[in-house]
């Protein structure tokens, strides 16, 4: 039989070539003589399994055949000619990016597993975006609550701070890293939470500052990691490559001028001197102030596809601790299945009602670059996971997803001396726009508007009450205001084609749950149908849903009884 090796890309990153284990049937010492072994280098062999076996490998640079080696023995590899091996200019730097979130890299062993998974890939040449380590953000910012009341005799008493410490301690004592690599950024934090108790005031560009610590801490522990084991790593704090945004801190957009500028650097570092490139997930560099932004919770996900659009690269992984994104939120419905294929539509209207396993951003820049990304658990990496691309085939496909928005409010607006007006419509949003309040959901009729409000682009914070005082006084100079709270929104995603049949099933569920629908509309993309009820309903509403669009079999072969009754 036949036993082939490959030496991968990844490889030639080992700095004593210390991939025995992944070379399995060569000599390490006959391999690492090879100092001119090119990143882009491939090589292949062919030979039977059968001890003592004398065979010839092929060393190839992109299918070519380039150099010879004479395997004496199995096991050991002689190179006898290797000077024509060269880097193929047009071969690219990087193939993909791989981003892991904060469950994946939540301990040293988690690091530890990553590290294997990326090294796994003996093909690719990845780019790593790491987010904080488990729930450093959570924790994070919760000190900077405290450190606002507690005085500054407290501060190094805060518990979350305290935490903070102790897990990246001992996560880098038990990678066998020098302390030093973090000691530096934990006392800076500390000075921080210092100057927050002085101040007793915690600014949104403060607290950006203080969740960046999160995210620098994670991708230096990495990085030094990778180095520790023979892999070449170089850590990258995201502001300082390019990654320019606007100063909207807590929820910042990333600008045009990153993509450029974050290619320039990547690139030109790896020609100068070639490791995998582990970047600070989430944070950005606002364009007027210069100072740390963070692109809104799960942002991640936001700087991975953005380096994938830069980098013009073949594809974007995401790497979870879900096998995918799946038919429903596992915390509603424990028996949510993953979903083998999704749009980048699909996907960006999933993550933008509320899933919380998508940044609602993140899809803009894939889409754009029109590279695919794939959603993958690292806890289960033989899952095969959810793969987005710009379309797929939708024949089959009914409802791919339901998601849950909960704590959302809702307005109802009758218009009083506007009616039927044309500027109604202008003059609503226009007040919208002032307030920098996003809208949702919105249904109209002749004489009103029903609409949800999406309180920012973070999906978390909800409006402060002085806001919607404020949004209400100045929408009654023109209209009688309803303000609707706890509600929720129900979306649908999925194939807008069978609108009708999701729709007829939707209303049997809903009949028998008894809940009645306060207001319905079709997302402006055709893929969405929300549906707004009370949030008390909202979470037996989707498990039934589920039930009925996922566990009931073939819903395009159920067909209505001839009278177009009720068939749920
Ligand atoms: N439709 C969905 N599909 C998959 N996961 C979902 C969905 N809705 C909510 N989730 C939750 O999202 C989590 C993954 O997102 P997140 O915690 O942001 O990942 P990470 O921190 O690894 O980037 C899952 O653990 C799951 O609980
Ligand atoms: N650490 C940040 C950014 C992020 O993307 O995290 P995660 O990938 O774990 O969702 C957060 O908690 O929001």
């Amino acid at each position: 039989m036949a036993a082939r090796v490959a030496a991968s890309p990844l490889a030639s990153l080992h700095s004593n070539l210390g991939a025995t284990t992944r070379l399995s049937g060569f000599n390490s010492t006959a391999i690492s003589s090879r100092t001119d072994l090119s990143p882009k280098l491939s090589f292949s062999a062919s030979f039977p399994s059968v001890d003592g076996f004398c065979g010839v490998v092929k060393v190839c640079n992109s299918g070519r055949k380039t150099a010879v080696i004479r395997s004496e023995s199995i096991g050991v590899a002689v190179v006898e000619k290797s000077e024509n091996v060269q880097k193929k200019s047009d071969e690219p730097e990087f193939t993909c990016v791989m981003k892991f979130g904060g469950s994946s890299v939540a301990s040293a062993e988690r690091m530890k597993e990553v590290a294997d998974l990326i090294l796994s890939f003996d093909q690719e040449r990845p780019l790593v975006v790491l987010s904080a380590m488990g729930k450093s953000t959570n924790n994070l910012l919760q000190a900077g609550e405290k450190a606002v009341t507690c005085g500054i005799a407290m501060v190094p008493d805060i518990k979350e701070l305290e935490f903070i410490k102790e897990l990246h301690l001992r996560t880098v004592k038990e990678l066998g890293i020098d302390e030093s690599i973090i000691s530096e950024l934990l006392q800076e934090c500390e000075q921080l939470l210092t100057g927050i108790a002085l101040m007793k005031e915690l600014t949104p560009r403060t607290k950006d500052y203080l969740v960046s610590f999160g995210e620098r801490l994670s991708t230096r522990i990495f990085a030094g990691y990778l180095n520790n084991i023979g892999v070449k790593a170089r850590q990258y704090d995201a502001f300082d490559i390019g990654f320019i945004t606007t100063d909207e801190f807590t929820s910042a957009d990333i600008l045009e001028a990153t993509y450029p500028a974050v290619e320039k650097r990547l690139r030109s570092d790896w020609q100068k001197d070639p490791a995998i490139p582990i970047v600070t997930g989430f944070l950005g560099k606002g364009w007027k102030t210069s100072a740390v932004t963070t692109l809104g919770r799960g942002g991640s996900d936001l700087t991975a596809t953005a380096i994938g659009k830069a980098l013009g690269l073949r594809e974007i992984q995401v790497w979870k601790d879900v096998d995918g994104v799946l038919t429903c939120d596992p915390n509603i419905y424990p028996k949510a299945e993953p979903v083998p294929y999704l749009t980048f539509d699909e996907a960006a209207e999933l993550a933008y009602f509320g899933a919380q396993v998508l940044h609602p951003q993140s899809m803009r820049p894939a889409r754009e670059g029109d590279i695919p990304v794939r959603v993958k658990n690292s806890y289960n990496p033989q899952a095969p996971g959810t793969l987005i691309t710009r379309t797929r085939d939708m024949s089959k496909a009914v409802l791919t997803s339901i998601v849950l928005k909960r704590n959302v409010t809702m307005l109802d607006i009758v218009s009083t001396r506007m009616l039927g007006q044309f500027g109604f419509l202008a003059r609503v949003f226009s007040i919208f726009e002032e307030l920098g309040i996003s809208v949702d959901v919105v249904a109209t009729s002749e004489v009103s508007i029903s609409l949800t409000l999406d309180p920012s682009k973070m999906w978390e914070r909800e409006l402060i009450k002085q806001e919607l005082d404020r949004m209400v006084e100045e929408l009654e100079k023109v209209a009688v205001v309803k303000l609707l709270q706890n509600r929720s929104i129900i979306s649908l995603i999925g194939n807008i084609q069978y609108s009708s049949l999701i729709l007829e099933k939707v209303f049997c569920v809903f009949r028998t749950l008894g809940v009645n629908v306060q207001m319905i509309s079709q997302g402006a993309s055709k893929v969405n149908i929300s549906l707004i009820v009370n949030e008390s309903e909202a979470e037996s509403c989707v498990k039934a849903l589920h039930s009925t669009f996922f566990d009931e079999g073939d819903l395009l072969n159920i067909k209505s009884d001839t009278n177009g009754a009720s068939c749920c």
